[in-house]
């Protein structure tokens, strides 16, 4: 039997973990993780990719797999983009709808952008899935998948642990009448933006591309 494909990803999100092992593990194609903090320069979406895949692959001296979440307003020219995880931290949901409010048009388009390196020095892939959505007031459960329960083992047993990390605008990306955060998981998978651009990955993977 071939040995299964493995893939060392390397997030600090534990959502983004389990989303991409819920979709690629199913496919046969085996997740590892190391949380590593990695800089996430200004620049396009490809460009953050690029340089976090790149300082990754330098650390771990290994082949890596890294992700950038990209939330693009449309009458916003694309802002926040890579930098939604600073707009949620610093005003939130409902921060996020205020910046729209004086524009009629609430069209967002949710972005991955994964980056593959082979190793320190090696050329970086790209593999990018797009969902586009509107930005609406929340609905549904207003942490990216933390379950209370998680949450509380962490804030009793690991004081270090960032709390705010977590926090994700699922319950802010509407996509045909339901919010991420209404969708069932497995749904939330097969339409995501994550889930488009793991379909890239896994097809480059089965024609071989990890050879
Ligand atoms: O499917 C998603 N649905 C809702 N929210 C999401 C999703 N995926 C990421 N998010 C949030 C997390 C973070 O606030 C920002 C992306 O920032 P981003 O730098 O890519 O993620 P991160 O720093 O949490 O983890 P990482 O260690 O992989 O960089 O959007
Ligand atoms: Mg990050």
């Amino acid at each position: 039997m071939a040995t299964p494909h493995k893939v060392n990803f390397i997030t600090g999100n534990a959502n983004k973990l389990s989303e991409v092992r819920a979709i690629l593990e199913p496919t046969g194609i085996v997740v590892s993780n190391q949380a590593l903090d990695l800089p996430e320069i200004q620049g396009s979406l490809e460009d953050v990719t690029r340089e976090k895949c790149r300082v990754a692959a330098d650390l771990v001296k290994g082949p890596v797999l890294v992700e950038d979440t990209c939330l693009c307003f449309n009458a916003l020219n694309g802002l926040p983009g890579p930098y939604i995880k600073w707009f949620m931290k610093s005003i939130g949901h409902v921060g996020l709808n205020n910046l729209l409010a004086a524009y009629d048009d609430k069209s967002a388009q949710a972005v991955a952008t994964f980056g593959f390196c082979k190793g320190p020095g090696q050329e970086v892939l790209l593999f990018q899935g797009r969902t586009d959505g509107k930005v609406v007031q929340a609905r549904g459960p207003t942490h990216f998948d933390l379950k209370l329960r998680r949450l509380l083992f962490r804030v009793i047993y690991d004081e270090a642990f960032e709390l705010i990390i977590h926090l994700g605008w699922d319950a802010v990306f509407e996509y045909e009448g339901e919010t991420y955060a209404e969708m069932d998981k497995g749904k939330k998978n097969k339409i995501s933006h994550r889930g488009k651009a793991l379909d890239e990955l896994r097809r480059w993977i089965e024609n071989g591309g990890m050879n």
